[in-house]
């Protein structure tokens, strides 16, 4: 519940929307509840033939009458107190006595300022009654019917306006919870990302900020207007007779028991059936992304056997909310009916045998009249439409907080990559690199890299080989701090990566991945993704000089044609012509190239690596690779192995000295002459 105060909070940006709809909630509450006791005239004047005027009349004798009836109260004895009664024989009869008369003299007292409170409000009205009522039954039945129709309309305008105000601010809710939530994600750090899942994460900007969306509409909506309509009717109620109205709540605090059962079976279905609703997202963005491969594994009944299972719990979930739900509705509808019926026993019981006690209880301080019997009735049967509304709120509350709790857990989520308090100005052009004593792994419990020991001088480019899994991509995601160490330090001219502003490292540093992040854009904007409004000429000759431009003319619209999710309308090749053409752009004096260049053909690999060997000139280069051409590039190349350097040197020098490195370039050559031969 706390975090879903939270985000309740956020309704403060909107205080004037919120103040609106509470003013509409109210009259609609007063509107609803006139429109009740518009019953009681119906039965009281117009269905006993008379007109309001010779109604109050009648009301004002009849008031006269009762208060001569009253008579003088009765005197308490002034001679006998308690204290002296107790010490007599028979001193509980005569305290007993002396109470009764203390109870009586002030139910009189308490009757009597009533009638006087009436006959002083009829004598007031009766002279507006006889100038402006109608003087007819059917002119009174018209302006009834004419006065209902009134608020009936004046209550569907109210409603409308506060239903257009509640809106407002709960999609204002979600809007702002959508925006911080993305921006959270965005600041995450990528182990983080990675355990939950792209669907997952989707899922949670989706759906957790729709539910405490509509958890904020109910709670500004609903839950305010329907409590007032209800608190109208049993207020109006109790000035009819407060009595009677607490015997008929006398099925309340079964109601309540029942609530509080099933509100314990809501919490773990709803938690599990948010997890599966994520789980479900995960599994068709996954399913989706790699479609080509399941068609071509032939997998796509054990695929479309996973999904049907994780909806099919779901199913079952949803199915379980909707009982637990119609529970909770039917638990509201028989709390209502539970109400009605025992004030009808309970005031039928009065008015047909014309008593004023139940069990000796008082119920009511004059005869009750069929007439207030069914304005009673009709306000109590008024209060069970809100209370059949309420019905559905408990669970919106519910799911409310556990989405809250849900989101809040990432908002709160401290960031690892910490930016420094007083960062460092990074130099504009290549400086040292150095990685000290560096471990890391992406759990606790795993070594990825282990005591990496490296200096790289400014504007050296070197070429890093190993073995799959040895560590090296890992190794340069550090650089951009995508990651931390956990042991170590890497330092850029001698000062570590943590005391330089993240986002200038980044800039800084421009990682070149195998995988293409291309966006669905066009070729231009990709070329220019993060490089803000960019010259087309410049554009153009990054193209040029990554190869890419021949293949970018002969697209439809050029540089304007749209290459569609991931770049999917390209092929490998071309994909990371694009991204190296976007490095290019970039002109950071730090570049890394993760197998940059691995599905260019061999003769445009030849090219682009003439043009990178210029565009290197003046930067630091580390280049991840398999392959042995890119390694001509280099001035040294660093050995991995398990997560540990284990050589450094030229070509010359390694395959001299490093085992590891003899074994990767006999397969290197190997391979080639098979593809040769
Ligand atoms: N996000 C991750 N979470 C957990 N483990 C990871 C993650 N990414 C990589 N690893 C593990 O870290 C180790 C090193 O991976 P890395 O990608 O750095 O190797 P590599 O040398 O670049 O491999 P390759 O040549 O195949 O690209 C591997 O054992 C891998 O399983």
């Amino acid at each position: 519940m706390k975090n879903l105060f939270r985000a309740v909070r956020l309704v403060a940006q909107y205080r004037w929307s919120v103040v609106m709809a509470t003013i509409c909630s109210l009259l609609i509450a007063l509107t609803w509840g006139s429109n009740l006791a518009a019953v009681y005239p119906f039965v009281e004047v117009i269905f006993d033939g008379q007109t309001v005027s010779s109604w109050s009349t009648q009301q004002t004798a009849q008031l006269k009458s009762e208060l001569a009836e009253l008579g003088e109260p009765l005197a308490a004895n002034p001679e006998l107190t308690p204290q002296d009664n107790v010490a007599g024989d028979n001193a509980p009869t005569t305290v007993a006595a002396v109470a009764s008369a203390d109870v009586s003299n002030l139910e009189a007292a308490a009757r009597r300022e009533s009638i006087q409170q009436r006959l002083r409000l009829h004598e007031a009205a009766q002279p507006w009654i006889d100038a402006y009522a109608p003087t007819t039954p059917f002119g009174t039945l018209a302006a009834v019917v004419a006065f209902v129709i009134s608020m009936t309309v004046i209550r569907c305008v109210l409603l409308g306006m506060n239903m257009v105000l509640v809106t407002r601010v709960s999609q204002g809710v979600v809007f702002r919870l959508q925006n911080e939530l993305f921006r959270a994600l965005l600041s995450s750090d990528l182990a983080e990302l990675n355990r939950h899942g792209t669907g997952a994460l989707a899922s949670r900007v989706n759906y957790e900020t729709t539910h405490i969306g509509s958890t904020v509409q109910t709670l500004i909506g609903r839950l305010l207007r329907e409590p007032l309509k209800l608190a109208t009717c049993v207020a109006g109620a109790a000035l009819v007779n407060w009595r009677l109205l607490i015997v008929s709540l006398l099925v309340c605090p079964a109601a309540m028991l029942v609530l509080m059962r099933i509100n314990q079976s809501i919490k773990q279905t709803t938690l599990r059936a948010m997890e599966g609703s994520a789980g479900l997202m995960n599994q068709l963005v996954q399913s989706l992304t790699y479609v080509k491969a399941i068609k071509s594994h032939n997998t796509e009944a054990p695929e479309r056997r996973a999904v049907r299972e994780t909806a099919a719990k779901l199913y079952q979930q949803q199915v379980r909310i909707t009982w637990y739900d119609a529970l909770l509705r039917g638990n509201n509808e028989v709390l209502g009916t539970g109400v009605v019926c025992l004030s009808l026993l309970a005031g039928g019981y009065l008015v047909l045998g014309e008593q004023t006690h139940i069990f000796g209880i008082r119920m009511s301080g004059s005869q009750m009249t069929f007439s207030t019997l069914v304005l009673f009735y009709g306000l109590l049967l008024g209060a069970t439409d809100p209370l059949r509304k309420l019905g559905g709120v408990h669970m919106n509350i519910r799911l409310g907080a556990l989405a809250a709790d849900r989101l809040y857990a990432h908002l709160d989520c401290p960031r690892k990559i910490e930016e420094p308090k007083h960062p460092h100005v990074l130099p504009s052009g290549p400086v040292d690199l150095s990685f000290r004593n560096i471990s890391f792994g992406y759990r606790s419990d795993q070594t990825v890299l282990d005591g990496i020991n490296v200096d790289i001088h400014a504007g050296e480019h070197i070429a890093i080989v190993g073995a799959n899994g040895s560590g090296k991509s890992t190794m340069m995601d550090l650089l951009p701090r995508f990651y931390d160490p956990r042991e170590g330090e890497v330092l850029l001219n001698g000062i570590s990566l943590k005391e330089y502003s993240v986002r200038d490292l980044r800039r800084y540093v421009t990682v070149v991945s195998q995988q293409a992040a291309l966006f669905d854009d066009t070729v231009a904007k990709n070329i220019a993704y993060g490089c803000g409004a960019v010259d087309p000429e410049r554009i153009r000759q990054a193209a040029e000089q990554s190869h890419a431009l021949s293949f970018i003319e002969a697209l439809p619209n050029g540089f304007d044609t749209k290459i569609g999710e991931h770049g999917n309308q390209l092929s490998g090749g071309q994909r990371q012509r694009l991204t190296l053409a976007r490095a290019i752009l970039r002109d950071s004096p730090l570049i890394v190239l993760d197998e940059a260049t691995s599905q260019i053909d061999p003769e445009s690999e030849r090219l682009i690596h003439e043009a990178l060997e210029s565009f290197l000139q003046g930067r630091t280069a580390l280049m991840i690779t398999h392959r042995l051409s890119t390694l001509t590039l280099a001035d040294r190349i660093i050995v991995m192995e398990q997560g540990k350097i284990t050589a450094t040197g030229t070509h010359d020098e390694l395959i001299r000295t490093s085992e590891a490195y003899r074994t990767l370039h006999q397969k290197q050559e190997i391979a080639i002459k098979s593809i040769a031969a």
